[in-house]
């Protein structure tokens, strides 16, 4: 190895490893995109894949809630993330998958198959070869990355948010009706909390060394600047 090669070797900082959970619309989407963005890391939202899956067992008539049916059919679609957090995609079998994953068809379904084991296992292989290829690094986004799919993250964070701080920012991106019933937005989001966190295999759950950050009285970009500072912390420790 010549002197430049070896000296850029040393001083190239390590890959780092970035893994946030919580329930839905307590902000990991738009905090992973932002802080991956900021410091040059790749991007992963695996609730996209697991939408991208139950999309594609409703669109070839499987039953959601056979979970033997679901099992059988895990292996079969094609489901490529791409990882630039300015631009993230999905695709299945070739299909952009970014708009259909996010209808409430789709949303009313998720849990259901996330629930069973052949589809947990499929999933958490194709993100850990995801996060392991990230050259300098990756924000995985989930319900279990601190748990089971990257344990070995270098920083876990579980962001949390009162249910009623949730159904108003989900709220805000609805249109409408919807938009104004804003009981059924907040009973929808509990819902599947409860499901996510009720299943047998890898629930939503908070690892024991996480850092749990409370998001109901933060700006987004107050959220975003905490993170990058834990990250830039366990960098430099
Ligand atoms: N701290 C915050 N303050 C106000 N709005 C926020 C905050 N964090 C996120 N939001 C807004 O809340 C909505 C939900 O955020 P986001 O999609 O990032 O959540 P999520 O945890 O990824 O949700 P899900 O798990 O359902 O995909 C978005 O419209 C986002 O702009
Ligand atoms: N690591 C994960 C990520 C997601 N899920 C399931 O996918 C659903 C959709 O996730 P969003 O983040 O897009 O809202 C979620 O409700 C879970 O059922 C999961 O199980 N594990």
């Amino acid at each position: 190895m010549s002197d430049t090669v070896e000296t850029a070797a040393r001083t190239a900082p390590a890959a780092v490893i970035v893994g946030i959970d919580g329930p839905s619309g307590t902000g990991k989407s738009s905090t992973s995109k932002a802080v991956a963005a900021k410091l040059g890391l790749r991007y992963l939202d695996t609730g996209a894949q697991y939408r991208a899956i139950t999309w594609w067992m409703l669109s070839n008539g499987i039953d959601v809630n056979d979970a033997a049916a679901v099992a059988d059919a895990a292996g079969k679609p094609e489901i490529i993330s791409g990882t630039d957090p300015s631009a993230p995609t999905i695709t299945v079998d070739g299909a952009d998958a970014a708009g259909p994953i996010r209808t409430q068809e789709v949303t009313s379904a998720v849990s259901a198959v996330s629930a069973v084991p052949e589809v947990r296992t499929r999933l958490t292989e194709l993100q850990r070869s995801i996060a392991a290829e990230a050259p300098a690094g990756i924000v995985v986004e989930g319900r279990d990355i601190g748990t089971t799919v990257l344990p070995d993250a270098d920083l876990k964070i579980f962001l949390t948010a009162s249910a009623e701080a949730r159904a108003a920012r989900r709220s805000g991106e609805l249109k409408g009706k919807e938009a104004s019933d804003l009981a059924a937005t907040q009973a929808a989001l509990v819902k599947r909390d409860a499901a996510d966190s009720g299943r047998k295999t890898s629930p939503l759950a908070k690892a024991g060394d996480a850092v749990e950050v409370d998001t109901t009285e933060l700006t987004l970009e107050q959220v975003i600047e905490c993170v990058v500072t834990l990250v830039e912390e366990r960098r430099s420790a």
